[in-house]
């Protein structure tokens, strides 16, 4: 039987998800978004810009709005949740036990962390929830047309993994801007920097997903002794700047992760 589909929120993250499963085959019309500032959804999917009235709980309800506007949706979102729900959260930082509190009915809860290459189904997606076996399977398979899932074997992982997954590509876009902005200064014309830049990046990353070797044996095997690559990498090194520049990045995402979750748990009592 053809499960129907639920989703608050369509923007940046929850629209990636959208397109994610529409390109992996799902059927366009078992999905209802409701967005009250979105102007069009995909062809075929329906789109309201307020919870459908006389309608009964969904199979599937994604949460896709921000952290901050659960107490204002949880009323409209609360009547299509039900026994037979699985309720999906995207929602950075409102941990299970909130969840649970705002969506008693719930059949079961999982809280998933994804990224915008869901749209490409090339997302990571870290899952924690309430799920039993039937609903842990029924998540893998949704989430299967929009990257690599994994199951976290505790909430506390979460935090850390909403940076590295969920925050990880802005960290990137990051790298690759800082590796142009470097090149431009030392004499690129920055248009060429940047597309130089971007490519690099696309090929290193499909090369060491592909490749049997970890990424730290990938640049040893870039760098031929006494030659170029190894200088650079010295640099990176030398008093484990990269290491520690991106261990602080990742400690400091982490951190505010676990501030929202108190927030939201405070706001939810
Ligand atoms: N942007 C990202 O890369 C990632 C975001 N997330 C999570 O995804 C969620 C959404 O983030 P973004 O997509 O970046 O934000 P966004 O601002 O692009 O999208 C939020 C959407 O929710 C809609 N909205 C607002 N109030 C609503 C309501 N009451 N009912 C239904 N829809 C409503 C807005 O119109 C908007 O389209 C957040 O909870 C965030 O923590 C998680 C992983 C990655
Ligand atoms: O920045 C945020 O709060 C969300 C969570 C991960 C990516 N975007």
């Amino acid at each position: 039987m053809t499960k129907t589909f639920l989703q608050f929120g369509c923007g940046n993250m929850g629209g990636a998800m959208l397109k994610g499963w529409l390109a992996g085959g799902l059927a366009p019309e078992t999905f209802t978004v409701v967005d009250p500032y979105l102007e069009a959804a995909p062809h075929g999917v329906r789109l309201l810009e307020a919870a459908p009235a006389g309608e009964d709980a969904f199979d599937i309800v994604l949460l896709g709005f921000k952290p901050q506007q659960l107490p204002d949706a949880a009323q409209a979102v609360r009547p299509f949740v039900g026994p037979r729900t699985l309720l999906l959260s995207i929602l950075a930082g409102v941990d299970l036990a909130t969840l649970r509190r705002t969506f008693p009915e719930a059949r079961a809860i999982v809280r998933v962390m994804p990224n915008l290459a869901a749209a490409l189904g090339k997302s990571p997606i870290a899952l924690f929830g309430d799920a039993d076996e039937a609903a842990r399977a029924e998540t893998d398979a949704l989430m299967a047309p929009l990257g690599q899932a994994e199951w976290l074997s505790g909430e506390d992982q979460m935090d850390l993994v909403t940076a590295l997954a969920g925050s990880g590509p802005a960290f990137v876009y990051r790298f690759i801007d800082a590796l142009a902005e470097g090149a431009a200064a030392l004499g690129l014309p920055r248009d060429q920097a940047d597309r130089l830049a971007l490519s690099m990046v696309e090929g290193s990353a499909m090369l060491a997903a592909a490749s049997e070797h970890s990424p730290g044996e990938l640049a040893r095997r870039v760098a031929s002794p006494g030659g170029v690559t190894q200088v650079g990498i010295d640099i990176l090194d030398a008093e484990r700047r990269l290491a520690r520049l991106v261990e602080d990045t990742l400690r400091g995402a982490r951190d505010r992760s676990a501030e929202m979750t108190e927030q939201a748990r405070a706001r939810q009592q």
